[in-house]
């Protein structure tokens, strides 16, 4: 059952009653939404996230038949680390997304071996240039800290993360909470995408969402909320 928040922060809430219900909404969501883009102009372009949530959504969408050879696929963030990391959101996708039916999508990933995070960030803006901008979906996750891609409150140019105005595509960041150093999707290129989701399981998540609605120091998550143009669709599960 979806409650709009008419307010700055517009969204809609959509709540199942198991992470498996869940699952197999938002994939049908997205593929619809990847559906209609290839229908109007011939391809679609998909941004997901990575952490421990997403993996029994990827494995739903996987088994959806649509036309995933007309189907682009990239990060919305990643840790500086390689494929073969169990810390690689690219590892996590190819793993969990890019199988059965999706298995004919192009993935874009977001690491490469660089001589520092913000020459891969660099160079990865370069490299997705290329790509069939804006987003026709983006799939968010949120930390319990508000955190969103790797907008984390910590990161050295938070400013510059959310600045909705960037010319960025990749940005680096450097967040203690984060781990690793980061690359991220700027908060520009998120913002600009034709449906915007965030995934989130848990109470834990449930309550930090909604005190990132409420008053007080507006975490990231709250900051794109605001910034986007369309209300972002809230998946949530306990
Ligand atoms: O690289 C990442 O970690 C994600 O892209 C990040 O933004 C994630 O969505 C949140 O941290 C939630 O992570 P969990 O799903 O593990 O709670």
């Amino acid at each position: 059952m979806a409650r709009e928040q008419l307010s700055d922060a517009a969204y809609a809430w959509n709540g199942f009653a198991d992470r498996q219900q869940l699952a197999a909404a938002l994939a049908g969501h997205v593929a619809a939404r990847l559906t209609k883009a290839i229908a109007e102009r011939g391809t679609a372009l998909l941004a997901v996230s990575g952490g421990t949530t997403p993996a029994r959504f990827f494995a739903a969408l996987s088994l959806i038949p649509i036309a995933w050879d007309k189907v682009s696929v990239t990060l919305v963030d990643e840790r500086f680390v390689p494929p073969t990391s169990p810390r690689s959101n690219a590892g996590l996708v190819a793993a969990n997304l890019l199988q059965n039916k999706a298995a004919a999508a192009r993935f874009v990933p977001l690491y490469h071996e660089a001589a520092s995070i913000e020459s891969a960030a660099a160079s990865d803006s370069e490299a997705l240039q290329s790509l069939a901008w804006p987003l026709d979906v983006v799939v968010l996750g949120m930390g319990a800290d508000g955190h969103t891609a790797s907008f984390f409150p910590d990161a050295d140019n938070l400013a510059v993360l959310l600045d909705p105005s960037s010319q960025r595509i990749v940005l680096p960041v450097h967040a203690p909470s984060g781990g690793e150093p980061r690359l991220t999707l700027s908060m520009a290129r998120i913002i600009a995408a034709g449906c915007i989701a965030l995934h989130i399981e848990g109470d834990d998540k449930r309550i930090a969402f909604d005190g990132a609605m409420g008053a007080g120091v507006k975490k990231p998550i709250r900051r794109v909320l605001e910034a986007a143009p369309i209300p972002v669709e809230v998946f949530w599960a306990p």
